[in-house]
């Protein structure tokens, strides 16, 4: 691929295995998870996820999402429990939508999409670091959080108000203070699967865990989302919407759901 990469015609989801190989690998993510054929895993703990708001630093448009960046420096804000061993320290979180209500997430459930997913990015700390732990098989963990059209929602909307300032790719404004435990919703039933980042370089070192119950967001909220631009200053204006890869074949991987 010349250009890079991106989620239009010429450089999307089709295209990225010419440049990232691993596209077509055995661990590849988005999945459509099916519950019924999920299998129910009495072994599997509760998600523990211990945010301190004061390690929020700073809210970016990196070309292909916007995402809340994190000091990782410490473990004062991690990620325990549920299907991983050893603690995992939140980076950052990131958002894949759609230009229409209609679709936007990456993983499914039974086909469905919905308009938004929420992902918690956090990395193994038995590694030195996030890049070292993005290329290990255990070394990252996403928290899936769906969204689906309803109430407003204040948690998020804080976030939105931030978008004013990072308009477009390459942008980035302090962002701080910031809880990221709002965003999640009351129960923190889960369904889990060995997957991979679902962006180049689409490195197979994500276990995911992607949250059963959705959280809210408003018609109106969505539209804040879509306002946002793909391209830099300068650049003929492309508005950032449908940065989400479609689901990837299971290749014989089992999900497992931490419920009945
Ligand atoms: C200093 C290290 C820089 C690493 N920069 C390169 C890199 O590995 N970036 C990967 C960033 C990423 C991509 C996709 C997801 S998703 N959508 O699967 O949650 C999560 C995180
Ligand atoms: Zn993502």
């Amino acid at each position: 691929m010349s250009h890079g990469w991106g989620y239009g015609p010429t450089n999307g989801p089709d295209k990225w295995e010419d440049d990232f190989p691993v596209a077509n690998g055995p661990r590849q993510s988005p999945i459509n998870i099916v519950p019924k054929e999920a299998q129910y895993d009495s072994s599997l703990k509760a998600l523990k996820l211990r945010y301190d708001p004061s390690n929020a630093k700073g809210i970016l448009n990196n070309g292909h999402s916007f995402q809340v960046d994190f000091d990782d420096d410490t473990d004062s804000s991690t990620l325990t429990g549920g299907p991983i061993s050893g603690t995992y320290r939140l980076r950052q979180f990131h958002f894949h939508w759609g230009a229409s209500d209609d679709r936007g997430s990456e993983h499914t459930v039974n086909g469905i999409k919905f308009p938004c997913e929420l992902h918690l990015v956090h990395w193994n700390t038995k590694y030195p670091s996030f890049g070292e732990a993005a290329s290990q098989p255990d070394g990252l963990a996403v928290v899936g959080v769906f969204l689906k059209i309803g109430a407003a929602n204040p948690r998020i909307q804080k976030v939105l108000d931030a978008l004013d300032a990072i308009k477009t790719k390459g942008k980035q404004t302090t962002f701080a203070n910031f809880d990221a435990k709002t965003l999640l919703p009351p129960s923190l039933d889960y369904w889990t699967y060995d997957g991979s980042l679902t962006t180049p370089p689409l490195l197979e070192s994500v276990t995911w865990i992607v949250l059963r119950e959705p959280i809210s967001v408003s018609p109106a909220q969505m539209a804040m989302f879509r306002s946002l631009l793909f391209t830099g200053e300068g650049e003929a204006p492309c508005c950032m919407a449908d940065n989400y890869r479609p689901p990837q074949p299971l290749k014989g991987r089992q999900v497992r759901a931490s419920f009945k």
